[in-house]
């Protein structure tokens, strides 16, 4: 096994934390520290660790492990962690499909993911409109059904799309991927590196009729598959900025997604301009039908394996936009680069790639196990095709969202090791990202609290 070199704060802890990257920002190493922790944090230039190299890491004595996506944690690294004597990892990710859930079961091991969210710091404008005469609610709940808010805040529901507290819409989703999402379906749409690399190849020598014309967004129908944090912040972003139509395929109802696009486009109508309108997909079938324009936000898991294959892709309009910054394999990328050359007005914004050896699907689990080499790969072909815009995996590279992750992969580790409780609601993460006041007591999202029967904090934003 390799040994590598580390870079170590608070040689004397009680703790030994590994990271195995250097991450963002200090609040993270300060939060650990805090805790009494050790941290070693891995400086080895190899981009992706190999679980060989994982094991080097842990050694013989190991309380606490940050890991990233592209690391294959299952029974080998767990089974080691627990060996030396650890209890606590989180992914550096909100998505944990690299994670094998059941081997951290078995060996008691509490797994965080970082589910960051940034609270909205303004009301729109067009909701002011909407506030009641006389009432302090806010302008945004008041045009959001009490119902959705309660759906929100329900402990039934498992999929909390937005973080509210009963009098305030305390900001939601995960804006980064969202946004980044928004800006490939723009440079997709609107051609926008074909662009750029006919410019810079000093190709331009004069304006014409058609020159790099693509399609226009405004009034057109976005089709969202899985309206979870990020699919719902995408849309939203898709109906205020472009005043698109939403057709949206989730297991669940988000009725919060529904309320908005219905209150938008009553607004719109009020000021003499046509409404949006949005509609509930009983299959993913009828989004790939009628959208112009389809973004992927689902988890990846079995159902969603493959979820836009050959037989998928020709029912789509032939001059749609896919845009995909989930994971790589909900996409089949072969099928996708043959769609792409027979059909050179379908465009996608692709920030994920899919694996380029065949996945390993346990038939007992409902995850995916050990999906983590699927990038930096891409399908043969992919790279020359000029309808396709590929980013290198940079959905949640803002500097605030990525020293959020930090810090809640830190407390999530920080957290387990001084027995705190697992936090109420993970998607209200906000307390532990302030700078200027103390973390609660609490860690902010273990996926399998309820499997290791992990005791809740209660809610309240400060403990
Ligand atoms: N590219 C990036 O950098 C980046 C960043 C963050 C998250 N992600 C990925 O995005 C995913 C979604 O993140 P999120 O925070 O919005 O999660 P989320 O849990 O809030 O939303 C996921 C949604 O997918 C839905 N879903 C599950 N199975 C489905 C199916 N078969 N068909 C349709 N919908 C289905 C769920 O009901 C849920 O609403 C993550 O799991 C992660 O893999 C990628
Ligand atoms: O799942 C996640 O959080 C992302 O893929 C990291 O950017």
């Amino acid at each position: 096994m390799a040994a590598y070199s580390v870079q170590v704060f608070n040689a004397g802890g009680k703790f030994r934390v590994v990271s195995t990257k250097p991450m963002p920002g200090n609040q993270w190493i300060q939060a650990l520290v805090n805790a009494g922790c050790r941290v070693e944090v891995c400086t080895s230039q190899k981009t992706i660790l190999s679980v060989e190299d994982i094991l080097s890491l842990i050694g013989s004595r190991c309380d606490g492990v940050i890991g990233q996506l592209t690391e294959e944690w299952g029974e080998t690294l767990f089974s080691a962690l627990k060996k030396a004597g650890g209890h606590a990892f989180s992914n550096m990710a909100v998505g944990y499909n690299n994670v094998d859930v059941e081997a951290a079961n078995k060996h008691g091991i509490a797994v965080g993911n970082t589910p960051v969210t940034k609270c909205l710091s303004h009301v729109p404008s067009w909701a002011e409109s909407f506030r009641p005469a006389g009432s302090s609610i806010s302008p945004l709940n008041a045009v959001l059904h009490k119902s959705a808010l309660k759906e929100a805040e329900s402990e039934t529901s498992q999929r909390i799309e937005m973080t509210v507290d009963s009098c305030n819409l305390r900001g939601v989703l995960t804006e980064t991927t969202a946004e980044l999402a928004a800006a490939l379906t723009l440079s997709a749409a609107r051609r926008v590196v074909e662009a750029d690399d006919f410019m810079r190849a000093g190709k331009y020598d004069g304006w014409l009729p058609n020159l790099f014309v693509g399609n226009l967004l405004k009034g057109q129908t976005v089709g969202i598959i899985g309206a979870g944090r990020i699919g719902s912040a995408y849309a939203r972003m898709m109906v205020e900025g472009f005043k698109m139509n939403v057709i949206y395929y989730d297991l669940y109802q988000s009725k919060f997604l529904e309320n908005f696009v219905t209150a938008y486009g009553n607004f719109l109508k009020s000021q003499g301009e046509t409404p949006v309108t949005w509609k509930r997909a009983s299959s993913a079938e009828e989004v790939l039908r009628e959208a112009d324009v389809v973004s992927l936000h689902p988890v990846l898991d079995k159902t969603t394996y493959h979820l836009i294959n050959k037989e998928r892709l020709s029912m789509m309009k032939k001059e749609a936009v896919l845009v995909n910054a989930s994971r790589g394999p909900v996409i089949d990328e072969v099928a996708l680069v043959e769609h792409l050359k027979v059909n050179p007005m379908f465009r996608v914004g692709l920030d994920v790639f899919e694996a380029w050896e065949s996945q390993c699907l346990r038939a007992d689990s409902p995850t995916l196990v050990m999906i983590t080499q699927d990038e930096p790969y891409m399908k043969p072909g992919l790279g020359e095709l000029p309808n396709a815009v590929v980013v290198p995996h940079i959905a949640s590279a803002s500097k605030w969202t990525r020293e959020g992750m930090a810090t809640l992969a830190a407390l999530n580790v920080a957290g387990k090791l001084q027995g705190f409780p697992v936090w109420h609601n993970s998607n209200m993460v906000l307390p532990f990202l302030d700078e200027n006041s103390p973390a609660p007591k609490a860690c902010p999202s273990i996926v399998n609290a309820k499997v290791l029967g992990l005791q809740v904090a209660a809610p309240v934003s400060k403990m």
